[in-house]
C-alpha cells in the first residue's frame, strides 16, 4: 500500500530528529542527487558537462535543490541556480557556490547574476532579454531540479517570481523537448493536502519525495503533476494512519473474498441486481458482466432487462430473493417509477438489514438522508455535484473536479455513505479518515458503461465479505478502492495501450483476479 501524509503529520515526524541533529537535508539532498544523476544517464549517457537548472524558492525545498546542485556541480555537472527570491537557503547556497555552481536571480530586477555569494558567472542576457534568457536556459537544460516550494505551500500556485519560472518552464516544454523535470518533494504549486492544482503549477517527469509520499501526489487534479513518484526515506516514523492510501498488487489478495474449501454459492454471498430498464438494457448486463466476471456466488437479477441479462448470462436467476449485497440504480432511467420503487426498496432493506448496496447513477436521487457506511454511492463529478446541490451545497461539476477530495468528504459527511468518486484518479471517503486514491485506469476506460461494470465488481466483492463489510465501516472504502484497482487493471489487460469497450473491461475481470489473489 502507498501511504501519504499531511504536511504537518510529516513535520512532527521530523522534529524529534532535527532536535537530535539528524542531517535531513543531506539525506533528502543526496537521495535528490542519486535521482537525477539516474536521469542524467538516461538522457545524457553521463553526468559530467550535463547541463541542469534548479529553480529555487524562498525555503528549505530550495535548500534541498541546491545542496543537490551542489552534489551534480562536484561530479562535473553545469549547474546553474535561479533564485526566486530575495533571500534562499544559505547553506544550500554556500553549498553550490562552493562546487563553482552558477546562480541567476530572477523577479523584478532579475535575471542580473546579482546572487548573493554567487561566483560572478552570471548567465549572459543573450536570447532576448531577461525572459529570453531564462528561456534559453530552461530549453538547454537537461534536467530541471524544481525546487519553488515543498510542503511550506499555502496553495493556489506558485505566485511571484517564481510563478514567472514555472510559466517559462510551462512555454519551453509546450514548445516541444525541452528539459526532463524532477519536482523536489512535490510539484511546486500543487495543494500538497488536498490535491489542487490551480495557478501555477510544475508539470514534473518525476518527483523525489522525502520521508513518505504526500496527499496531493496521490489525488487529482495534483497527481498528475507529480508525474512517477520516489519516496525516499529518511528515518521519519509516522503516525499509524495515513491521511490517504493507494492500493497496490500487494493488498488485493488479503482483501479479496476468496472461497475456502467449504465455498457454495450461498456462502460466497448472492448479489441483488436492480439496474437497467427498458431503455437502458445494457447497463443491467454490464453490472452483471462485471460482478459474474469477479466471482460472486449467484447473481439475482431485479427489473425489465430479464431477458437480455438471460441472453447474456444464463446463469442468473432472475426475480427477487435473499442476497448478502446489492447493485443498484445503473441505467435506471428517470422516468421508469416501477424499476425507480424497486431502488427505493432495496435501499431501505440494504439500511435496516444491515446488507451493503453500490448506490449508481438512478439511485443517488434516491438515497434517504442518512445511511450506513456500507452504503457506497459511486457518482462520477457531474452526478456528485447534482447530489450535492440536492442537499443544499451551491456546487457545478467543475468544483468536483477542482476539488474532488473535498467534494467527495462532503458527500460522506452530509449521507454517512462511503463514496467512490470515478475520474481518471478514482477517490474513496469513508468513515474515520479512511481515503484512498486509486490511478489505475488507461485514459481509454473513460466510456459508456465502464461505471456500469466498476459496479458489478465492486457488488461482488461487497456480496463476498458482506458481514465483515457492516461489522467494519470503514471496510467499504477499502473494497471500493481494491474494485477500483481491479477495473483500472481489468481495462489494460483487455487491450494494452489501446481503446476498450465495457464489456472487454468485464471479460479481462476474471484474470485480473487471478493474477492478485495469487500475487
Ligand atoms: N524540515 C526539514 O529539515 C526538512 C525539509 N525538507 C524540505 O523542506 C521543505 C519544506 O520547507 P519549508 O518549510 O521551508 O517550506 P517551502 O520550502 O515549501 O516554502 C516555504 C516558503 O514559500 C513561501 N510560499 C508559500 N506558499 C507560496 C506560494 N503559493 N507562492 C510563493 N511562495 C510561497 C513561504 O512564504 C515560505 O517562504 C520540504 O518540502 C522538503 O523539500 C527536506 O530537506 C527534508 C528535511
Ligand atoms: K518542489
Amino acid at each position: 500500500m502507498l501511504l501519504s501524509f499531511d504536511p504537518d503529520d510529516v513535520r512532527a515526524a521530523e522534529r524529534p530528529l532535527l532536535a537530535a541533529g539528524v542531517p535531513l537535508m543531506d539525506r533528502a539532498a543526496f537521495a535528490l542527487a542519486v535521482h537525477a544523476g539516474h536521469v542524467l544517464r538516461a538522457v545524457r549517457g553521463r553526468v559530467g558537462g550535463a547541463h541542469v537548472v534548479l529553480l529555487v524558492g524562498a525555503g528549505n525545498n530550495g535548500g534541498d535543490a541546491l545542496h543537490a546542485g551542489a552534489r551534480l556541480a562536484r561530479r562535473g555537472a553545469r549547474v546553474t541556480a535561479l533564485l526566486a527570491a530575495p533571500q534562499v537557503h544559505a547553506g544550500g547556497l554556500a553549498a553550490l557556490t562552493a562546487a563553482h555552481g552558477r546562480t541567476l536571480r530572477v523577479g523584478a530586477d532579475g535575471p542580473d547574476g546579482d546572487a548573493p555569494a554567487g561566483d560572478g558567472r552570471a548567465a549572459d542576457a543573450s536570447g532576448g532579454g531577461r525572459g529570453g534568457a531564462v528561456a534559453d536556459l530552461l530549453a538547454s537544460a537537461d534536467v530541471v531540479l524544481d525546487g519553488l516550494l515543498g510542503i511550506g505551500a499555502r496553495g493556489g500556485g506558485v505566485r511571484g517570481a517564481g510563478g514567472e519560472l514555472v510559466d517559462a518552464l510551462a512555454r519551453v516544454r509546450a514548445a516541444g523537448g525541452g528539459p526532463v523535470v524532477v519536482a523536489v518533494d512535490v510539484p511546486s504549486g500543487i495543494g500538497v493536502a488536498d490535491g489542487t492544482a490551480a495557478g501555477a503549477v510544475v508539470r514534473a517527469d518525476l518527483t523525489v519525495t522525502f520521508g513518505a509520499a504526500k496527499p496531493g501526489l496521490l489525488l487529482p487534479p495534483a497527481a498528475e503533476a507529480a508525474g512517477a513518484v520516489e519516496t525516499v526515506d529518511i528515518g521519519l516514523t509516522l503516525p499509524a494512519r495515513p491521511a490517504v492510501a493507494r492500493l497496490e498488487t500487494g493488498d488485493a489478495a488479503d482483501l479479496w473474498p476468496v472461497p475456502g474449501g467449504s465455498a457454495q454459492k450461498y456462502s460466497r454471498g448472492v448479489l441483488g441486481v436492480v439496474a437497467g430498464s427498458g431503455a437502458y438494457p445494457g447497463a443491467a448486463v454490464l453490472s452483471v458482466s462485471g460482478a459474474l466476471g469477479a466471482g460472486v456466488g449467484m447473481v439475482r437479477y431485479v427489473g425489465g432487462a430479464g431477458p437480455q441479462v438471460l441472453a447474456a448470462h444464463p446463469e442468473v436467476v432472475v426475480g427477487e430473493g435473499r442476497v448478502q449485497a446489492w447493485v443498484l440504480g445503473s441505467g435506471v432511467a428517470p422516468d421508469d417509477e416501477t424499476q425507480r420503487d424497486r431502488v427505493r426498496a432495496a435501499l431501505a432493506h440494504a439500511v435496516d438489514h444491515g446488507e451493503p448496496a453500490v448506490a449508481d447513477a438512478g439511485a443517488l436521487d434516491l438515497l434517504p438522508e442518512r445511511v450506513p457506511a456500507h452504503v457506497v454511492l459511486t457518482p462520477h463529478a457531474g452526478e456528485l455535484a447534482t447530489l450535492l446541490r440536492a442537499r443544499g451545497d451551491d456546487v457545478a461539476r467543475a468544483d468536483v473536479e477542482a476539488a474532488p477530495l473535498a467534494h467527495a468528504r462532503r458527500a460522506h459527511d452530509l449521507t454517512g455513505a462511503t463514496v467512490l468518486l470515478k475520474g481518471a484518479v478514482t477517490v474513496v471517503v469513508g468513515p474515520h479518515g479512511a481515503v484512498y486514491a486509486q490511478g489505475d485506469a488507461p485514459a481509454w476506460l473513460a466510456t459508456a458503461g465502464a461505471g456500469d461494470v466498476l459496479g458489478g465488481v465492486l457488488g461482488a466483492v461487497l456480496a463476498g465479505r458482506s458481514a465483515d463489510a457492516v461489522a467494519d465501516p470503514t471496510l467499504p472504502a477499502a473494497l471500493a478502492a481494491l474494485a477500483a484497482l481491479v477495473h483500472g487493471r481489468a481495462a489494460h489487460a483487455a487491450n494494452p495501450g489501446g481503446p476498450v469497450a465495457a464489456s472487454a473491461v468485464a471479460a479481462a475481470v476474471p484474470g485480473v483476479v487471478r493474477a492478485l489473489v495469487g500475487a
